[in-house]
């Protein structure tokens, strides 16, 4: 519960509190940059038609009160000159008519599209990561990360607030025509802006402030519900019920503090934006009647003014609609960006010397596509050799769970790690899987270093059984060959060959049996029995079982015991079982204590030394 627990909050302060964080999004621009480019240059036919209108309508004014036009409107008379002008109008109103929709839906294309990239890209990077980033980062604070954050930046696209690039331009071209119309007015309305657009520019940093902590109240909400419903039973067992809805309920409280925080926000900047635009609007009546009322200035023009008084914060009022959307999208951003620059810890040889992120990603996946060669499982397996060369490994840099390891595993030979809980034997298969990197020392597999071998290659040349073998949604068949494409009869033969097909075959519907998510409808042990399935079909050189048989009835064990020696020849086996019985055919035992070998031989010899296997086995030789 530490990590989303309410003693240990751990909201975070954004780093980023500028538009940089948009640089993220670039690469994924640039895959999508044809609609990108279209979506853009129709912004400027938008705000050119945008900006025309109230000069079109300042014009009709200027006609009417015999005042000076403009050049295309001079010789002409009033209905002729206003028939142009209503003609240009139209022109202005169907341009934004025909364009603001056909660029709605490409920007929201590309939003889209931008987003299932990025997703794509969260997932293939987060399966990279080593285990040591799964130990820290609870799987609820992920999944929030992965959905509701890209949703999130979705957002930022269909709500239409990309617009915001669309209302810096109209601000901009509207700036520019003011301007070049009449100096001081164009002055009071730009003397308005400046200190709006600071004001905003606070609140927008407040929001993005409480937008960053409310989404890492979300996560821990999301963390907290992930653990209650995986330890469903405990919770029931327990009966913490109560005590986890109290905890529940404090985190839930503090998301909706934080949420309250970015409401108030959002509405401040919208009240503020309100009052400036009416404040706007009176500025330029009052400066626009006396320079009407001193004759420095036309109806016409003063018109034109008032309207662009509107359309100047028009922009700015659809901002503050947009805001909210965006602040969000740039948190989400920044979340995302967290995890996507989160180091791949573990890499492949080439990955390591000057290769990228990116690269890395397609790398990965190269691996995954290549990892099957058909006709693998009928060549003999190849055992190697496993050295483990003065080894040393802690989870924590400051504390080792295995000290100075060295040992050899011969080709073929079966090795038994036998120690008290917690002496460190399954961290020896994690380090020799490559799931966590050695501190100190080297792992070799027949004289390479296993650094120096890809990781889809190592994996391929193991299986490793563990106690509790996960299961996929999916059916028996496709839990076995886990998405490699192995025919049936493959399936078949590897399970008759570890003596499971018994089993498969007595479930309901045999190999297409589905299976729910984690194996659920399924014990235990059945679990286990599909994980030798699984190992067998592999046909690996190196067999690796972490308390494999544990979940089993002594009949259907000893049914896999049997399957085990032939599966067991010709390979390098390395068990690990707390039933002593059960290794006392292997060809050596190692004997760990606090993560340092202290004995090493044979079942006999280990006994002759009446040491540490000596007094365990004879423990659980009483306790028979
Ligand atoms: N992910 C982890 N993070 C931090 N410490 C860990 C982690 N996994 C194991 N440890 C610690 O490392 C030590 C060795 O653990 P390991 O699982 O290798 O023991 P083991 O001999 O396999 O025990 P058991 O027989 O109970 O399975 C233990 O002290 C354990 O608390």
């Amino acid at each position: 519960m530490t990590p989303a627990s309410p003693s240990n909050p751990s909201p975070r302060q954004p780093r980023s509190t500028d538009w940089r964080l948009f640089t993220i999004l670039f690469p994924y621009a640039r895959r999508n940059w044809q609609l990108l480019a279209l979506a853009l240059i129709l912004l400027v036919p938008l705000a050119l038609a945008n900006s025309a209108q109230p000069i079109i309508i300042g014009q009709a004014v200027a006609l009417a009160k015999n005042e000076p036009v403009m050049f295309f409107l001079e010789g002409q008379t009033l209905t002729s000159g206003a028939r142009l002008l209503i003609l240009l109008l139209m022109l202005t109103l169907a341009v934004q008519l025909a364009l603001s929709g056909v660029q709605g839906y490409l920007i929201q294309k590309v939003g889209q599209r931008i987003t299932a990239n990025i997703r794509d890209d969260l997932f293939v990077h987060v399966t990279s990561l080593a285990t040591r980033f799964f130990d820290r980062t609870p799987v609820g604070r992920l999944i929030t990360r992965l959905t509701s954050d890209v949703d999130a930046l979705g957002d930022v696209f269909s709500t239409g607030a990309i617009g915001v690039f669309s209302d810096l331009l109209t601000m901009l071209v509207l700036i520019v025509v003011m301007f070049s119309i009449q100096w001081q007015l164009a002055l009071l309305l730009l003397a308005l802006l400046l200190p709006v657009t600071g004001v905003i520019v606070y609140f927008q940093q407040q929001y993005r402030q409480s937008n960053y902590r409310a989404r890492e109240e979300l996560s821990a909400l999301n963390s907290t519900l992930q653990e209650n419903i995986v330890g469903i039973n405990v919770v029931q067992l327990f009966r913490r019920e109560s005590f986890n809805a109290e905890l529940f309920r404090k985190i839930n409280q503090r998301y909706v503090k934080e949420v309250d925080r970015t409401i108030f926000y959002d509405s401040a900047v919208s009240a503020t934006l309100e009052w400036v635009a009416l404040a706007a609007i009176g500025g330029v009546l009052w400066l626009g009647s006396l320079l009407v009322m001193g004759r420095v200035l036309d109806f016409g023009i003063l018109t034109s003014f008032i309207l662009f008084a509107q359309r100047l914060f028009d922009p700015l009022r659809q901002f503050a609609e947009r805001f909210t959307a965006i602040q969000a999208g740039l948190t989400a951003l920044e979340r995302v960006s967290d995890i996507l620059n989160e180091p791949i810890e573990i890499r492949d040889p080439e990955l390591r010397e000057g290769g990228n992120q990116e690269s890395g990603i397609r790398e990965n996946k190269f691996a995954v596509l290549t990892s099957h060669s058909p006709t693998r499982n009928l060549r003999p397996p190849i055992p190697s050799e496993i050295r483990f060369e003065h080894v040393w490994f802690g989870y924590k840099s400051d504390e080792f769970v295995l000290r100075d390891l060295d040992f050899t595993i011969r080709p073929g030979e079966k090795v038994a790690l036998v120690g008290p809980t917690g002496a460190g034997k399954s961290s020896i298969i994690r380090l020799l899987c490559r799931l966590y990197e050695v501190t100190r020392g080297r792992i070799l597999l027949d004289g390479e270093d296993i650094r120096n071998l890809p990781q889809a290659e190592l994996r391929q040349r193991m299986a490793v059984i563990l106690q509790d073998g996960f299961l996929f949604a999916g059916d028996v068949k496709s839990n076995i060959a886990l998405g490699e494409p192995y025919s049936i009869d493959e399936i078949r033969s590897a399970a008759e060959r570890t003596n499971v097909a018994q089993f498969i075959e007595r479930l309901p519907q045999g190999y297409d049996t589905e299976l729910r998510q984690r194996g659920t409808n399924l014990s235990g042990g059945e679990k286990q029995l599909l994980a030798f399935a699984r190992a067998a079909i592999r046909n690996p050189g190196i067999l690796v079982l972490d308390e494999a048989t544990a979940n089993l009835d002594v009949r259907t064990e000893s049914l896999i015991q049997e399957a085990l020696e032939t599966l067991l020849e010709d390979r390098t086996a390395i068990i690990i079982a707390h039933r002593l019985s059960t290794i006392r055919s292997v060809d050596r035992i190692l004997v760990l204590r606090q993560g340092t070998l202290v004995e090493s031989g044979s079942h006999e010899e280990l006994l002759e030394q009446n040491g540490l296997y000596a007094s365990l086995y004879r423990l659980q030789m009483l306790e028979s």
